[in-house]
């Protein structure tokens, strides 16, 4: 115990795994958290001292049981003992072999094959924020810098399991960007950049980080060098398969920012068994195509020409179906091949995985050959830079045995005729039945006895049986070793030196296998860097095969990707929903049409339901898919390359994310206008719906107003239930109104989902209220209330409604206030004539009295 605690005490926020002989054991706290996680039973124990909660699991279960408590959240110290027990008189020598933590995982049971397990790290500078991404299981290794946004969209993104912070910032981090990360929190002192410029040159064996490009990157590198640092202190040491480290380059992908990538349901989703846009277009067949395209998903690209590379390998692929389905073919025979070199580096390799990856290997030369002879540049260079990796093939081939085990305790690794040392000895161990019968033979001639019997056991070892009616023609110079019912057993000279030989070879072939192996492995990691080669490649062409079979089986088209700045989709639909809706219903098809010079703004009406949201979101995601390199669910779709694309969605449908404040959506919605482009695609459903109406409709109207005048004229599309803002495009010429049509049937309506030019009138929410089951005398008095308000709320009345308010408004917030200022304020609005605006003009002007009012109040307060 003395030994434990001394252990235990480096470790405090891990939970030990203590080696005793054959058992990992835990005590106290960890053994009652250990018992409830895994399930094992909790015991106590007085260890020479107090009595303390003991629970264990035998050691060969480690596999088992590990990736239960690191799922669980858990930091596991795993101690070893460090000599052979059978050379001590003193207590064993232990100690951490292996630190495992959420973010520093290489174990199977512990990763997903189709996602990354990302170790993050994050450095707060004094303008900039610094972050680095390592997946040890893979080697890739990244990093970037800029503001919280940026960093919080990365976050999003590459959703590690394990945030590293500085201790200081803990609190920091939690505000910027949540409480959902598992963070570790690490001293000061390794934030600093001659540190980590130390750790980083070493590891790489660099003098700078110059041939990266990311030496400018100071508080980016800073959080790499706590990365490297961070698995030095787990006890990751051979970390030779992280061979760079690159700069995540924010200009060349589009610009999402958390809201967005939610909003359109990417890859998570906040509700429940929905389904997201990865699972309907993930059609990759290789672990590392799987996590190559939800990265191409979170990062589309910007530059015209590579994306037009994309959709011509994809053409190629449609139009060439055999070669696709060849490729194919030959890329589910591969495995893990970037996990499965990583393995080799760490040394966590087994001799069956050695054999996975030669076989990976081998299936990449067809692959290589196809790609060369096809008649498509882009597949052609892929062809050109897959590597053979002969050398390595055949080294492998020559050294395993075909049936190589997981454990190379089962014996069976090395290869028949690769070492004449081993197949000597296998020879020696393995040849002893006809040594054995030769013995039987001559040992029942000498003594007379007809039944004799030669085998073994585990306890006894070898020995010579004699049933009792022969006991007596036993030589004298046999040594008796066991007596039974019937029969004795003996051992000679001969059969122990025969016993001593063969058990020596056996130990020996362990051995020498052990260190065959050994040797292999560290050979093999010689080639990280090509194999690492051949896994990108292959997941880049395991990508495009998927847009290519997506594309085939659902009708996707080839989008046109142009400089110029107008979107123009016919027939597009939502990739999504079309494939959820139920047997027998067809996904209504829509054009959306918007550039920067008639018809920029598009204002959608439409009743509840209809499907406006679905229009916005299909068209972010045809720009989406179009831009990652995928094919479109659209008859045609010209799209003018887009750099951002900002989503938003009135507060509360918003509900779900724990903010349902209306001052949350105007944050954000702040945000969208203080960053929007010439090659913005902005969406906006039902924007200024979380406050009352009167102000939702102004606040509404002035982002319309702002975004239309703005000289970069984003793209824009407002979904909308205020048909107020209907007016708008007779005075600004750009914003054009259209709706979602229904048809309105005599006590119902019928969705007919297609958009159409024109403004709507109604909302028809009584309908679908009526639709989804609300009681009729509810829905008979909500008709009898909307007759009523529609008539007292006609436009010829609003603008007196309007003065009301306004002068309700301004009673209410002078309350108390005596500033001359206020009251001069106060004067002039007063005297505003509201019978000469429009009603939305004095919509507005109300809700410029509320602003000025509030701003006033809080200097005063
Ligand atoms: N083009 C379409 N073809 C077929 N079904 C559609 C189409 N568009 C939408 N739908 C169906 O209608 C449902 C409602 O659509 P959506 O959420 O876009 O309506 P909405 O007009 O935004 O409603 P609300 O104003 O209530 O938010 C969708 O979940 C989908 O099932």
């Amino acid at each position: 115990m003395k030994q434990y605690n001394a252990i235990k005490a480096k470790y405090p926020d891990a939970l030990l795994l203590f080696r005793v002989g054959d058992f990992y054991e835990t005590f106290g706290e960890d053994a009652v958290k250990a018992a409830r996680i895994l399930n094992i039973v909790l015991t106590n124990r007085n260890n020479g001292g107090e009595r303390t909660e003991l629970a264990g699991f035998p050691h060969h279960s480690l596999n088992n049981y590990l990736p239960k408590l690191v799922k669980a959240g858990q930091r596991v110290a795993i101690c070893d003992q460090l000599e052979d027990p059978k050379l001590t008189k003193k207590i064993v020598k232990r100690g951490v072999t292996e630190l495992v933590t959420p973010g520093v995982a290489l174990s199977d049971e512990v990763l997903s094959s189709k996602s990354n397990n990302f170790l993050c790290a994050i450095h707060f500078g004094k303008k900039t924020i610094g972050i680095s991404f390592l997946d040890v299981s893979t080697g890739e290794f990244l990093t970037a810098q800029g503001t919280s946004e940026y960093i919080d969209k990365l976050l999003q993104n590459f959703g590690p399991s394990e945030v590293l912070i500085q201790k200081k910032f803990r609190k920091d981090f939690a505000k910027e960007f949540g409480e959902d990360y598992h963070c570790f929190y690490m001293e000061d002192w390794l934030f600093k950049q001659d540190f980590a410029l130390e750790t980083l040159n070493s590891h790489f064996q660099t003098k700078s980080l110059k041939g990266f490009g990311v030496e400018h990157l100071e508080e980016g590198v800073i959080s790499a060098g706590a990365i490297l640092h961070y698995l030095a202190e787990t006890q990751h040491h051979k970390l030779q398969h992280i061979t760079a480290i690159s700069r995540i380059a924010e200009e060349e992908y589009v610009w999402m920012d958390r809201f967005t990538i939610r909003n359109l349901e990417l890859y998570h989703s906040t509700a429940m068994n929905a389904v997201t846009l990865l699972d309907v277009i993930d059609k990759t067949i290789s672990p590392m195509g799987g996590r190559l395209l939800k990265r191409w998903l979170a990062l589309p690209l910007k530059n015209a020409e590579k994306i037009r590379k994309r959709h011509e390998v994809v053409e190629f692929f449609i139009q060439n179906s055999t070669v696709l389905a060849e490729v194919q073919q030959h890329i589910k025979e591969i495995s893990d091949l970037e996990r499965l070199i990583s393995k080799v580096a760490t040394g966590k390799v087994s001799p069956r995985e050695v054999n996975q990856l030669k076989h990976s290997l081998d299936a990449v030369i067809p692959i290589k050959k196809l790609a060369t002879n096809c008649d498509n540049e882009a597949l052609k260079i892929i062809g050109d830079n897959l590597q053979s990796c002969d050398l390595l093939r055949s080294k492998i081939k020559e050294s395993l045995s075909e049936n190589a085990p997981v454990n190379i305790q089962k014996g069976n690794v090395i290869a028949e005729g690769f070492s004449e040392e081993l197949d000597e000895l296998r020879n020696l161990a393995f040849s002893d039945k006809d040594y054995l019968n030769n013995m039987l033979e001559r040992e029942t001639k000498a003594t007379g006895i007809t039944s004799l019997k030669i085998a073994s056991n585990n306890v006894f070892g070898y020995y010579i049986e004699v049933r009792n009616s022969h006991k007596d023609k036993v030589p004298e110079s046999w040594v008796r070793k066991q007596t039974l019912v019937n029969a004795e057993r003996y051992i000679t000279e001969e059969l122990k030196e025969y016993e001593a030989k063969i058990l020596g070879a056996e130990e020996k072939i362990l051995q020498l296998e052990q260190e065959l192996f050994g040797k292999l492995v560290l050979w093999m990691s010689e080639y990280i860097q090509p194999v690492q080669q051949n896994a990108q490649l292959v997941a880049h062409l395991d990508c495009l095969c998927s847009f290519a079979q997506q594309a085939k089986v659902e009708q996707y088209c080839r989008p046109v990707i142009e400089e110029e700045f107008e979107l123009d989709i016919q027939e597009g639909r939502h990739p999504v929903i079309e494939k959820q809706l139920p047997i027998g219903e067809n996904y209504v098809t829509n054009n959306v049409q918007l550039d920067r010079g008639n018809q920029q703004i598009i204002m959608i009406t439409g009743p509840n339901m209809s499907g406006k949201s679905a229009i916005l979101r299909q068209t972010a995601l045809i720009v989406l898919m179009a831009q990652m390199g995928s094919f479109v669910p659209a008859k045609a779709a010209n799209i003018g390359l887009v750099d951002k694309i900002f989503t938003r969605v009135g507060a509360s449908d918003n509900i779900s994310m724990g903010e349902s404040t209306f001052m949350v959506e105007m944050n954000e919605t702040a945000n969208i206008l203080n960053n929007i482009s010439k090659r913005s695609l902005v969406l906006l459903d039902e924007i200024g719906r979380g406050t009352s109406t009167y102000d939702g409709i102004s606040i509404a109207w002035a982002i319309s107003e702002y975004l239309h005048e703005h000289p970069a004229r984003p793209k824009t599309l407002f979904a909308t239930h205020y048909h107020e803002l209907n007016e708008m495009c007779e005075t600004f010429t750009r914003i054009k109104n259209f709706n979602v049509s229904v048809k309105e049937l005599k006590d119902n309506v019928l969705f007919l989902r297609k958009l159409v030019p024109g403004g709507s009138e109604h909302s028809f929410g009584i309908h679908v209220a009526k639709m989804a089951g609300m009681p009729q005398q509810v829905l008979h008095r909500a008709n009898k209330i909307l007759k009523k308000l529609e008539k007292s709320h006609s436009m010829e009345d609003s603008g007196e409604i309007l003065k009301k308010s306004a002068e309700d408004e301004m009673q209410l917030s002078f309350f108390n206030l005596d500033d001359p200022l206020l009251e001069e304020l106060k004067e002039e609005l007063l005297h505003i004539d509201i019978d000469t605006l429009t009603p939305v003009e004095a919509l507005m002007k109300l809700a410029e009295i509320k602003r000025m009012l509030s701003s006033k109040q809080k200097t005063k307060a």
